[in-house]
């Protein structure tokens, strides 16, 4: 009797979970329901990041999705790579974010027209450039490039879809900073200062934005894997590695599955792992509440954060005071 109990009992969880598996397709759309058609712009979406970004929010979310990017070619293979049935849903412009504020105003406008009409309802401002260098070696240009495109880039995009997310009366902004926008690091004092740049614009722009159901998402990725890494860890001097190792690195897709959930919650910090966390904890600052287990966190962690840095800066000067050259 009891064995027959049991055995049935097997076989409906096993019923069930196959049923739950098989009906994947119908009730994923109802729970995703509020990206299903929205259009996402993704700057930098054609490598990395960006490009796992536009994967994810056309084939897991059902989103439209425009991605924008200065080399054609590049664009064109991850046109191919994404939708190789040239699906209408995804709009790749060449553009370069840190050039003319005409120009992006310009590729925006393209954008909401090419799908129907539609007002940004989400950007994620994450194309960037790192040369992790220090600063004798870094160029001038290197410096003025990483302005330009990480800081102004983003600037110029949220400038240029406030004005129909306003009119929508809802929208999120994302800003892809970087752990080295949290703290400095050796090698990255112009790529740190771009970084911590988007800290501040998004404080003051979320305070503007209150009254207009808009929310702005600052994520703070550590080292994560993708064509940008390989290239800067050519040049990555060995101090700046050993300090990035303490945090490991990532791939593109858990880096970009936590800046979707983060959107879509708006939440005002995104982070990854353990040192993620207590990173956000020391440096949350004068930043907007969005969840109170955060702000727990945050008021009960102070101080063993700031014991936790200060013991790890101490071995981060170590490597830095071991430089021979
Ligand atoms: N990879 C990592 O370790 C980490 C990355 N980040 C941040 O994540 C973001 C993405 O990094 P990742 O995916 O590694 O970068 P990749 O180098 O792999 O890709 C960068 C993307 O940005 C685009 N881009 C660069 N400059 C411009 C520009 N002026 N205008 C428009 N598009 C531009 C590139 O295309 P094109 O060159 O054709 O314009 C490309 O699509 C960056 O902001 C980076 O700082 C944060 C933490 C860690
Ligand atoms: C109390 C808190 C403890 C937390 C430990 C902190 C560990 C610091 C590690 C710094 C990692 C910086 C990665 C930058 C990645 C990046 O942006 C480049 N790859 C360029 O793209």
């Amino acid at each position: 009797m009891w064995l027959l109990v049991v055995l049935l009992s097997i076989f409906i969880v096993a019923v069930a979970f196959l049923l739950f598996y098989l009906l994947r397709p119908i009730y994923r759309p109802l729970f995703l329901r509020d990206l299903y058609d929205s259009h996402v712009v993704v700057t930098g979406g054609s490598s990395g990041i960006g490009k796992e970004l536009a994967r994810q929010l056309l084939h897991e979310h059902g989103a439209r999705v425009t991605i924008l990017a200065r080399n054609q070619q590049r664009l064109d293979e991850c046109r191919q790579d994404l939708t190789p049935n040239d699906s209408d849903r995804l709009l790749c412009l060449s553009v370069d974010v840190g050039g003319s504020y005409a120009d992006v105003q310009n590729a925006i406008e393209q954008a909401c027209h090419h799908h129907g009409n539609r007002p940004v309802n989400i950007l994620i401002n994450n194309a960037g450039v790192f040369y992790a260098k220090t600063i004798d070696e870094t160029t001038p240009d290197e410096f003025e490039q990483m302005v330009r495109i990480n800081y102004l880039g983003a600037v110029y995009c949220t400038k240029a879809c406030l004005p129909s997310m306003r009119h929508l009366g809802s929208g999120r902004i994302v800003l892809v900073s970087s752990q080295a926008g949290q703290l400095g690091v050796f090698g990255y004092t112009s790529y740190c200062a771009t970084k911590f740049a988007l800290k501040g614009l998004a404080e003051s722009l979320q305070m503007e934005l209150a009254r207009d159901n808009i929310y702005v998402t600052v994520a703070y990725p550590p080292d994560t894997d993708t064509p940008g890494l390989i290239e800067e860890n050519k040049t990555k001097p060995r101090e700046t590695q050993l300090i990035n190792e303490t945090s490991g690195v990532l791939s593109a897709d858990e880096v970009a599955k936590k800046i979707i959930v983060s959107a879509r919650q708006g939440s005002f910090a995104c982070w990854y792992g353990i040192n993620g966390f207590l990173l956000a904890c020391l440096t949350s600052g004068a930043q907007p509440v969005t969840s109170v287990l955060e702000l727990t966190c945050q008021c009960l962690l102070a101080g063993l954060t700031r014991l936790i840095i200060v013991r790890l800066l101490n071995s981060f000067y170590a490597i830095a005071r071991r430089r021979t050259m």
